[in-house]
């Protein structure tokens, strides 16, 4: 089937998109990246949702209009995704996270996810999944991180130990076993979001990225503050665990901004500075929480082209190697895209697509929620699910 994942995750830079061929069989699935894109959120509906996400009120038809603001744009991504392809016949859309608080103690979790599926299905014409967070959530666990399940199928060896890196504005983590022991995952803290915020304010808006590290290349970064942001509680807390930009946004920044003045550093010192703290926070988490290191380290997510980072990632776990899960044939742009095109197939197909052992939820359930497509008097998708039926032997 012909499935297209979208997402736009922490960095809000704009919608990944992925059209994929998945084939086979539970324990044997076959997937091929026909076409893939990025698509960058309007200016205003970017900074609309960054204020969002650092805590900005919104009346509810504000909510309503950003809502579908933001699903018109990721149904935009899937109707270019099929200018060049054969059309598809399913979405699995992540939405954008605009809020995201972990559970804790006996309080459920709670994760808000705009780009409501029941538009994107309708601006497109295909039944759309989304919501995915949701029901991992109600059975106790974080509702992320989800695309774990994708790097046990697709990236498990026989003979290494791995670790699966994703450095988008959060850093994640998937350790996937080369013997049955069990998958672990969590977030590891902050990936990109730090530094860009930082390159936005030093670049005073004219940059939103620090391109290749190369601006933070030139820096040394200042250990001492390293060490001491590294004391923070999210740093020590056990998995499973998880984060957004509600902890390591603009307060967050700002505050390191504030803690760095006594040391006179320059704007590419604080960028090498941030840089190791994502790095360092990775070590740490992993010396701390896994059962041993691993054989190697595959990374994904736009942070996998900062070859500043990449290079202080490989200098400190050295003699690990550490490269790109793009060499391996899984495009290290497009896994998360990719993970929510599997995950809608798998929902149709009602295979769960949680890992308990990642999230924390007391059992496997199935993830999202299904919007058909409604056209006068027929539901378009009942015909897709039946043949659907036909063919994958419902
Ligand atoms: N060439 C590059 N050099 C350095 N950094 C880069 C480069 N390309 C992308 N990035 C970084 O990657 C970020 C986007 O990564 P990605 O799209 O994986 O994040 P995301 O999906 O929004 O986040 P998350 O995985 O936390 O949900 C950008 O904000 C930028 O910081
Ligand atoms: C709530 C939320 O959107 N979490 C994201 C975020 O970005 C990276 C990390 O934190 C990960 O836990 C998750 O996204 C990916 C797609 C996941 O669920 O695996």
């Amino acid at each position: 089937m012909r499935v297209i994942g979208l997402i736009s995750g922490t960095s809000v830079d704009g919608i990944d998109g992925a059209l994929v061929e998945i084939s086979g069989s539970p324990g044997d699935w076959h997937l091929e990246l026909l076409a893939g894109t990025t698509l960058p959120y309007p200016v205003d509906l970017r900074s609309q949702i960054l204020d969002v996400c650092a805590g900005k009120s919104l009346s509810m038809p504000e909510l309503a209009e950003l809502d579908d603001a933001i699903a018109t744009v990721f149904a935009d991504a899937a109707l270019s995704l099929q200018q060049s392809s054969e059309p598809a016949e399913l979405i699995g859309s992540h939405g954008q996270t605009v809020f995201h608080r972990p559970p804790q103690n006996h309080q459920l979790g709670y994760s808000l996810q705009l780009g409501r599926g029941e538009l994107i299905a309708q601006l497109t014409g295909l039944t759309t999944v989304s919501n995915f967070r949701v029901a991992d959530i109600a059975a106790g666990g974080h509702g992320a991180p989800l695309v774990p399940i994708l790097d046990t199928y697709f990236l498990r060896h026989p003979n290494y130990d791995r670790c699966i890196q994703n450095l988008g504005g959060i850093g994640n983590v998937t350790y996937v076993p080369k013997t049955d022991n069990q998958i672990l995952g969590w977030d590891t803290g902050p990936g990109n979001a730090l530094i860009d915020l930082a390159v936005e304010y030093f670049s005073e808006g004219a940059q939103t990225y620090d391109r290749d590290g190369a601006w933070a290349a030139t820096g040394t970064p200042c250990i001492a503050l390293v060490e001491q942001w590294l004391e923070q509680d999210f740093f020590q807390q056990p998995p499973p665990k998880s984060t957004g930009r509600e902890l390591f946004g603009v307060d967050y920044w700002q505050r390191c901004l504030r803690e760095a003045e006594p040391y006179n550093l320059s704007p590419a010192d604080i960028l090498a500075t941030l840089t190791e703290l994502t790095v360092v926070s990775i070590h740490h988490s992993y010396c701390q929480f896994l059962p041993e290191l691993p054989d190697q380290i595959l990374l994904c997510g736009g942070g996998s082209h900062n070859h500043y980072l990449q290079q202080r990632l490989q200098t400190l776990f050295a003699p690990i190697p550490v490269f790109s899960t793009s060499e391996l044939g899984l495009n290290a742009d497009f896994k998360e895209a990719i993970a929510f095109a599997v995950l809608a197939y798998w929902r149709l197909l009602e295979i769960p697509g949680n890992l308990p052992s990642v999230t924390g939820a007391v059992s496997e359930v199935l993830l999202g929620e299904i919007h058909p497509v409604f056209t006068p008097n027929v539901i378009r998708s009942q015909s897709l699910t039946l043949s659907g039926l036909k063919t994958l032997r419902f």
